[in-house]
């Protein structure tokens, strides 16, 4: 699919949310557009994948973390200079094992309340989810 002459490149977000009200960012690795930034854990959907069939798989190779269920949140698209992403992103409540940098980035669990993350900078399109999020737990 293409938006104008731009392909589409689909991705798979998922924001783990614990019972505390906190979620979880990672920072993206050297070597990939944006390194530095932080984002919500994911990536892109592989060719004949569900989104949860991405999400999980890229939950498992991120952060060595097993899901069975997610809640869709929203679809975003973002326009980046180097891609047009449409983002499918999900709310993960419960997982099997411990969230670990599998991939070598830092990862930090944020409080929902706080108007802003304490790392930064976020990566455009997480921005967004975040506001999502808090109007589904307000409703
Ligand atoms: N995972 C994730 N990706 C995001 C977020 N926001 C956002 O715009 N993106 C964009 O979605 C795309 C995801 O690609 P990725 O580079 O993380 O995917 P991947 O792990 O499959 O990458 P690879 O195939 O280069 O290894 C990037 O263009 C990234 O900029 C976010 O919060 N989380």
């Amino acid at each position: 699919m293409s938006q104008g002459d731009r392909p589409i490149t689909e991705v798979a977000a998922g924001i783990l949310l614990d019972s505390e009200g906190r979620y979880l960012l990672g920072q993206r690795p050297e070597g990939k557009p944006y390194a530095g930034y932080w984002e919500v854990p994911g990536g892109k959907i592989e060719s004949g994948e569900s989104v949860f069939d991405a999400l999980k798989r890229e939950l498992q190779e991120e952060l060595g973390i097993d899901i069975d269920a997610s809640q869709e949140l929203t679809v975003l698209e973002y326009d980046y200079p180097h891609a047009y992403v449409r983002l499918h992103v999900s709310v993960i409540r419960q997982w099997s094992g411990t969230p670990a940098g599998c991939e070598g980035q830092q990862l930090s669990w944020q409080l929902l309340s706080d108007q802003a993350p304490s790392v930064e900078p976020l990566l455009p399109a997480a921005w967004p989810m975040l506001e999502k999020l808090r109007g589904l737990l307000k409703t």
